[in-house]
């Protein structure tokens, strides 16, 4: 479905991205975790068409990509810029329908479908600045759902939003992909985010940003936030990926001298020593 092969990018002189390879099927949720910096948005935005890469090829059922593809829904983390204030609720779902060529009344019959599945059926007539950040990334959710894309592609979508709210986004996300069997790439800084979503992690390292490697999540299909994340196979796949992101690619191996002397890395390196939160 999804084939990224060689990939690099370099802005001006900065080489931020090199020899991605990476390969997403059908119906799969696939989570890309690294550390800050390491080109995790502008590999999305490669995929997305919105960034032209320097080097190598991203092809989407079997066609290169080489501007916005029809067939594509993006959800990035800021939802207050994302949606248009002028516009209904409703409104702001149907308006990329208009790309699938579909006449008024079917637009609005699949936005208000589409928010029904994300909980906000009774919010459909009001402003995106009446709802909660929570809310508004719901409907950012169900325009991306309604529009039905060949392919998801989600940047830090959780990322200002609270705990709570996070977690039932989470969910959303996981109810969707199991309903419609929608091909996701979801990019995280979140490291246990990675690995509860996900059917495959793919780990970058930066400087420049590369695949460092992908853990296949075998954790059962039907997760749950308390009881997934107190699996024990969860916990060895979130110290696995937190060891992965700081460097350490073995217990017996030193850190990445770059990335052991980030605080970000340290940042990580606690997170993964510190017991489950949920
Ligand atoms: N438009 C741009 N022009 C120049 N440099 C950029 C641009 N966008 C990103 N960069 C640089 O490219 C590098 C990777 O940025 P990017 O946002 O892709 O990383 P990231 O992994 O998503 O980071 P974070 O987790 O902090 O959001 C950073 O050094 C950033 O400063």
């Amino acid at each position: 479905m999804l084939e990224i092969s060689g990939l690099g990018h370099a802005y001006g002189t900065h080489r931020v991205l090199e020899g991605i390879d990476l390969k997403v099927g059908e119906g799969e949720l696939v989570t890309i975790v690294g550390p800050s910096g390491c080109g995790k948005s502008t590999l999305l935005r490669c995929i997305a068409g919105l960034v032209p890469p320097t080097e190598g090829k991203v092809v989407l059922k079997g066609a290169p990509i080489d501007g916005v593809p029809d067939d594509l829904a993006v959800v990035f983390q800021d939802y207050s810029r994302s949606l248009l204030p002028w516009l209904t609720v409703r409104d702001n779902v149907a308006l990329p329908l208009r790309r699938r060529g579909l006449g008024k009344a079917e637009r609005r019959a699949q936005a208000v479908k589409a928010l029904a599945s994300v909980g906000l059926e009774d919010a459909a007539g009001k402003y995106p600045w009446q709802l909660s950040g929570g809310m508004q990334q719901r409907v950012s959710i169900a325009r991306a759902l309604a529009y039905k894309p060949t392919l998801m592609l989600m940047d830090e979508p959780f990322g200002s939003v609270d705990a709570q709210t996070r977690e039932d986004l989470e969910d959303l996300v996981l109810q969707v992909h199991r309903a419609e069997g929608m091909t996701i790439l979801l990019v995280t800084h979140d490291i246990d985010e990675s690995v509860y979503l996900g059917d495959r992690v793919v780990v970058l390292a930066r400087n420049p940003g590369r695949v460092r490697d992908e853990l296949p999540v075998t954790l059962p299909a039907g997760r749950d936030q308390i009881g997934t994340r107190a699996d024990a196979e969860f916990v060895r796949l979130r110290a696995e990926v937190g060891r992965l992101v700081r460097g350490v690619v073995k217990d017996s191996e030193p850190p990445d001298a770059t990335d052991a002397e980030d605080a970000d890395a340290e940042a990580v390196a606690t997170a993964v020593e510190e017991p489950a939160k949920k």
